[in-house]
Order: structure tokens, then C-alpha cells, then sequence
């Protein structure tokens, strides 16, 4: 595909209707859910937390500590379901394969100069490969926001490429990586933040679906504004028509600045009622997050016990 056909055919696509989008998300926002559905939400809600830690403070004993509470988050109550992966940089892969082996935990890693997406393009596929070959399971890349805000789509488009190319795995090694030598799955993040109008991401989310994400996400959770309703609601809309368009599913992750249950759950009702359904799974919805689980884990132990433990009750997030 040529520069000019990827403009043109981003640039032809219909307008967001920005009013629109914003009071279906609100609307959508303030439905209630009964106390028993709202059990069954918190336990999938948990099913779909990519357990965050992104600090340039991280320390192998901190991740260790992040893999043991996304196995097993309530030590009190052995039902409450694990988390879908842990996310780390990508020098911390190879201490979260090791603690969550076997498990069925996937290890997510952001690359590619996470999270500025500010480096030769050379050094961000070497950051992919790296965490990769350490058996993280799906890598989270940054795009290009200088690029894509210059028009230059077809940049963005073949660093998408490249960087899928990159989650391939090269190498076996021994059946020791977490990924097993199947290679990791891609999520693109925009950094919708940085792209200032509901049209670009529209734009962002079918440049990186036609490029081949396996996941769109919002927000690397370092700026602000990060995760919002209408974005994600704008996302969801995209991976429906595309599917429409191509029968091929794309998953969305929120990401960045959710952190209570209430916020999860007006996320799910979202999904459902945007994409449907069949998103309603960790398979195709995530929610990024570093201290959301805490939240989730209370709430959930309040509407079993009926009494509020509060956050010192949990191990830090
Ligand atoms: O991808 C997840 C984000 O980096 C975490 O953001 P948060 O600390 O606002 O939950």
C-alpha cells in the first residue's frame, strides 16, 4: 500500500461524532448492574487485569512480588480467579517467566522505546526482540505519535509491521520460555492522549488493525489525559466494524487511571454494549492497571462478607 492510498483511506473514513460519543458514553456510564451480576463482573474484570508495574524503580523482588499477587490475589480466598497477565519493562521479563511458569499468566512487556516511542527504529525492534526472546507473551508497543501527528501513516503502518515481525519467535529455547516459542502477541498502544481528536484515534485503530495488532490499547499511563469512556469507546466501535469488514477479531485495552471497581464495570458495560459480547473475555478485553486489582478484591470481599476490609488488608499493589 502507497502513502497516498493509506491517507486516503484513513482520511475516508467517517467523522466522530464527538457529542455523540461522549453522552452514549456518560449514558452508558450511570447503568446499574444488580448485586449479583456485579459479583460475576468483579471476578471477570479480575480475569482480564494486566497487572502493571512500570517504574524505573522496579526491582526483580518487587516483580516477584507483582507475579505472586497476580496468581493468587486474595491469599485468604482461593477463589478468586488470577489475573490475565503481569506487565513489565522489558529487563524485567525474564523474573516475571520465571515466577508465573506453567501458570497460564502471560507476560506482557512494553517495547519499542516505551514510553515516547522516541529511538531508532532499529533499537526499538531490538527492545521487542529482546523481551521476546526473555518469553514474554505479548508485547506492548508505543507508536509513533510525532509521526502519525505529521501525517506520516505509513511510517506508523510499517513500524507496526516490523514490530509483529519482531513478536515472532526466532528461537526455541528448550520449551523454557513462557511463550513457548509461539512468539508473543502484539497490542499497539496510541497514546490517545497525545492524538487530541476522536478522529485520529478512529484513524490510529484501523491503521494498526490493517497493519496487524492482535490488541489496540488507549494509554502508556505515563500522561495524561489517559484512559477514557469515549476513547475506548470510539476503539470498540472500530475492532466491531473491522470484524464486520474482515471476520478477524482485535482485542482492546484501557489503560492508564483505572482504579476502582465502579470504573471496571462501566468499562465491561461498555463492551458490551459497543462490541458485544463476544469481546467480554480476557481473550479480547484487558484492563491495564497498577492498582485496580486492590480495589476489585474489596469490593468483591465486601459483597461476599457484607463488611468493607480496606486497602490495608490487601499487599500493595
Ligand atoms: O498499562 C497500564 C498503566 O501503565 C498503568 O497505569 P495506572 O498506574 O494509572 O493504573
Amino acid at each position: 500500500m502507497s502513502a497516498t492510498e493509506l491517507r486516503a483511506f484513513l482520511h475516508g473514513l467517517p467523522g466522530v461524532d464527538q457529542v455523540g460519543a461522549e453522552e452514549r458514553a456518560a449514558r452508558l456510564a450511570t447503568r446499574s448492574i444488580k448485586t449479583s451480576a456485579k459479583a460475576q463482573a468483579i471476578d471477570l474484570a479480575i480475569t482480564m487485569v494486566d497487572l502493571t508495574t512500570l517504574e524505573g524503580a522496579d526491582t526483580p523482588g518487587k516483580v516477584r512480588a507483582l507475579c505472586a499477587k497476580g496468581l493468587r490475589p486474595d491469599p485468604g480466598d482461593p477463589g478468586v480467579p488470577r489475573v490475565a497477565a503481569i506487565c513489565v519493562y522489558p529487563d524485567m521479563v525474564a523474573t516475571a517467566v520465571e515466577a508465573l511458569r506453567g501458570s497460564g499468566v502471560g507476560v506482557a512487556s512494553v517495547a519499542t522505546a516505551f514510553p515516547s516511542g522516541r529511538a531508532p527504529m532499529e533499537a526499538k525492534l531490538a527492545d521487542t526482540r529482546a523481551a521476546v526472546e526473555a518469553g514474554a507473551t505479548e508485547i506492548d508497543m508505543v507508536i509513533d505519535r510525532g509521526a502519525f501527528l505529521a501525517g506520516d501513516y505509513l511510517k506508523v503502518y510499517e513500524e507496526i509491521v516490523a514490530t509483529k515481525e519482531a513478536c515472532a519467535a526466532t528461537s526455541v529455547d528448550g520449551g523454557k520460555r513462557a511463550n513457548d516459542g509461539h512468539g508473543a502477541h502484539l497490542k499497539v498502544i496510541f497514546e490517545t492522549g497525545e492524538l487530541v481528536t476522536y478522529d485520529n484515534v478512529r484513524r490510529a485503530s484501523w491503521l494498526a488493525m490493517r497493519a496487524g495488532a492482535d490488541f489496540i490499547k488507549t494509554s502508556t499511563g505515563k500522561i495524561s489525559p489517559a484512559a477514557t469512556l469515549p476513547v475506548t469507546l470510539v476503539m470498540l466501535e472500530a475492532v466491531r466494524d473491522y470484524r464486520a469488514e474482515t471476520g478477524r477479531m482485535v482485542g482492546v485495552k484501557p489503560a492508564g487511571g483505572i482504579r476502582t471497581t465502579k470504573d471496571a464495570i462501566k468499562y465491561l458495560v461498555l463492551v458490551n454494549e459497543t462490541a458485544g459480547p463476544d469481546w467480554l473475555t480476557p481473550d479480547w478485553f484487558r484492563l491495564g492497571a497498577s492498582s485496580l486489582l486492590n480495589d476489585l478484591l474489596m469490593q468483591r470481599r465486601k459483597l461476599a462478607t457484607g463488611v468493607y476490609s480496606g486497602p490495608d488488608y490487601f499487599t500493595l499493589d
